[in-house]
């Protein structure tokens, strides 16, 4: 049995991103289904953390954050841009597609998530972490846990939120600019991820710079 953080608000979040047209949601139970095999880190090790203050740093990041409290990066991407500014997070949220090989050596705990469409690239980089526990979109077995949320960046703020912080920084969360690439699913998830941070803005403090 996995952790669920919410059960109700993530069937409200899945209710509004499972219409996201083009997306396989019906491969996410199996995704849930093989995650756990990859865990190589308890849940201690993140719970072990102080979440009282958190800094989530995502891609579209432009001038150096300031560091208060726990740090977050999402996606290698950010923890490159971060390692660049001699900043080491304490933990990385991804799906392993936005420079997933900047994870490997990565000393942190990585939460890695494991959905219907990134199965080949997950079992791909989930062997290599050094402390991973998975994350999951549909119900959890083993040691994965189910946050609400859907991108990367809003899952970052539910799981903070969550484990108990009070207040979140927020950096690089633009969605109006174009960072990897634009069409329309792209698009749509970022819609969707401004609408999950105005959820997690409902029960934490949360600051966007
Ligand atoms: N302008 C932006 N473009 C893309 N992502 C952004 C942007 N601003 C904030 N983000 C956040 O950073 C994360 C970056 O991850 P990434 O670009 O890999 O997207 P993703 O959600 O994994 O979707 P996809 O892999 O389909 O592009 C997003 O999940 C989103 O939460
Ligand atoms: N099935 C599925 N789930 C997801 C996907 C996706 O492309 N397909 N993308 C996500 C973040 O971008 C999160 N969850």
């Amino acid at each position: 049995m996995g952790l669920v953080l919410d059960p109700l608000e993530y069937e409200l979040t899945r209710a509004i991103y499972s219409r996201i047209p083009g997306l396989n949601f019906s491969g996410d139970a199996v995704a849930a289904r093989e995650a756990p095999q990859f865990c190589n880190s308890p849940l201690s090790d993140l719970r072990g953390l102080d979440w009282s203050e958190v800094t989530i740093v995502m891609p579209a990041l432009a001038e150096k954050p300031r560091q208060r409290g726990l740090i977050i990066a999402v996606e290698g991407r950010s923890l490159s841009i971060l390692s660049g500014m001699g900043i080491r997070p304490d933990v990385v949220v991804t799906d392993f597609d936005f420079e997933p090989e900047k994870l490997i050596g990565y000393d942190g705990v990585v939460l890695g998530h494991a959905h219907g469409d990134n199965m080949g690239i997950f079992k791909g980089y989930a062997g290599r972490m050094a402390r991973i526990i998975p994350t999951v979109q549909s119900w959890p077995t083993g040691c994965s846990i189910l946050p609400p949320g859907f991108t990367d960046g809003d899952r970052a703020a539910y799981i903070a939120a969550y484990m108990g912080a009070r207040i979140i920084h927020v950096y690089g969360f633009k969605p109006d600019v174009v960072i990897k690439r634009d069409d329309a699913v792209k698009r749509a998830k970022l819609d969707v991820a401004k609408i999950f941070m105005n959820r997690v803005a409902r029960i934490v403090d949360v600051k966007i710079y």
